[in-house]
């Protein structure tokens, strides 16, 4: 299968002006340190006492300090993208939470962000990147950003990015993406030669675009694939998106329901500057990565520590160390990988922090990545 990679139109735009307020410019929280014997687990749970356990929304104060400036929007009809280099001007509205995503206007990350915080303010970002950045750079107080997919797997980039940036997982939420084909008026499915959309979309309708023989095209988000077919006015392509992109560019819904599965679900992160409290009162998930030296067993060990006292483990993934992608032992030469393991246990049960200990005696690297409940919405 051929999958051509086209970019979205130019749409990323100003969004006007205002103060980048620093951590340094904030109201001092009182930091609360949970005690731990070990000083890595010490580092982990570093928390502000303004974010409350398991309960993020209504939590807002804490951000609340962030400028009230109007956003001019130069385009009469949507919200323009934050791209990377627009980072340096801020906006913050300030009445309500803003949350980045990925995307344009009716991506599914925007449905997942209003999911994650109703009543929010959705903030468009160009890139996965850019999302982490604007929250690094207190330009929004949230990013809310897609991890895995029931079909199609990790979006292996935002695990990559996880690391490299400071933020906290906060929470979780799930999304059912349910894809329609969507065309101009007026176009047919037989018309149609070619199909726009993200990579992850394009996956999770393989078997649907492969029996209409269509040619895949690869944009940035599904809604972004919408908005260019309106946009360009185009009559041999359609995009695989929602039913709302439809809606806010125009377009009628060719086919329903094209996705493999009719249980498609997206699993989306939270992410703030700041952990929230790890709480007991309710179910809750740890993320954490960490590295380990090469040699026979040693992740088994590492997966015992959590086996051994019955936590259970919900997702695991490795990536390549960059920096140290191969190393020479014996003679042989061996990939270096970060695993990420999400279990099911809060970072406040005493058994999670054992468990941690106990990896952190032989791991060469450990990261808490965040303690958040559970969405159990979907269950
Ligand atoms: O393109 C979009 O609409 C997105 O929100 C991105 C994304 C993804 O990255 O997985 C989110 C949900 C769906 O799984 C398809 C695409």
């Amino acid at each position: 299968m051929a999958v051509h990679t086209v970019r979205s139109p130019a749409t990323h735009l100003h969004t006007g002006t205002s103060r980048n307020i620093s951590p340094s410019h904030r109201k001092p929280n009182d930091a609360i340190r949970l005690s731990f014997r070990s000083p890595k687990l010490r580092r982990f749970i570093s928390v502000s006492s303004s974010l409350h356990e398991g309960n993020e929304h209504g939590k807002e104060n804490s951000v609340r300090a962030l400028e009230v400036k109007k956003i001019p929007e130069d385009s009469p009809l949507l919200p323009k993208p934050l791209s990377s280099n627009q980072l340096a001007e801020p906006v913050s509205n300030g009445s309500r939470v803003r949350v980045a995503y990925q995307g344009v206007r009716g991506a599914y990350s925007e449905s997942a962000a209003e999911k994650a915080y109703p009543n929010c303010e959705a903030v468009p970002c160009e890139e996965f990147d850019t999302a982490f950045e604007a929250v690094e750079r207190w330009l929004v107080d949230r990013a809310v950003l897609p991890i895995e997919n029931s079909l199609g797997g990790s979006i292996h980039r935002n695990y990559d990015l996880l690391l490299r940036h400071n933020l906290h997982i906060v929470g979780e939420v799930k999304l059912a993406v349910r894809h329609c084909l969507l065309a101009n008026h007026g176009v047919k499915l037989d018309g149609l030669r070619r199909v726009l959309s993200h990579p992850q979309a394009l996956a999770q309708c393989e078997n649907t675009l492969t029996r209409l023989g269509l040619v895949r095209e690869a944009v940035d988000d599904t809604a972004g694939a919408a908005k260019l077919i309106a946009l360009e006015g185009l009559s041999d392509a359609a995009a695989v998106a929602s039913a709302k992109a439809a809606e806010i560019y125009g377009l009628s819904i060719v086919v329903e329901d094209i996705q493999d599965d009719s249980d498609n679900v997206t699993r989306f992160l939270m992410l703030a500057r700041e952990p929230i409290i790890p709480g007991t009162n309710r179910l809750f998930k740890t993320s954490i990565v960490f590295s380990l030296e090469e040699g026979p067993g040693v992740l088994f060990k590492a997966l015992a520590v959590f086996a051994l006292r019955q936590i259970n483990l919900t997702k695991m993934e490795s990536r390549p160390l960059r920096k140290t992608p191969l190393r020479a032992s014996g003679g042989l030469k061996y990939f270096d990988y970060l695993f990420y393991v999400d279990f099911e246990a809060s970072m406040a049960d005493e058994v999670a922090q054992n468990a941690l200990r106990h990896l952190e005696e032989f791991a060469t690297f450990l990261r808490v990545l965040g303690s958040y409940p559970v969405d159990t919405t979907m269950l």
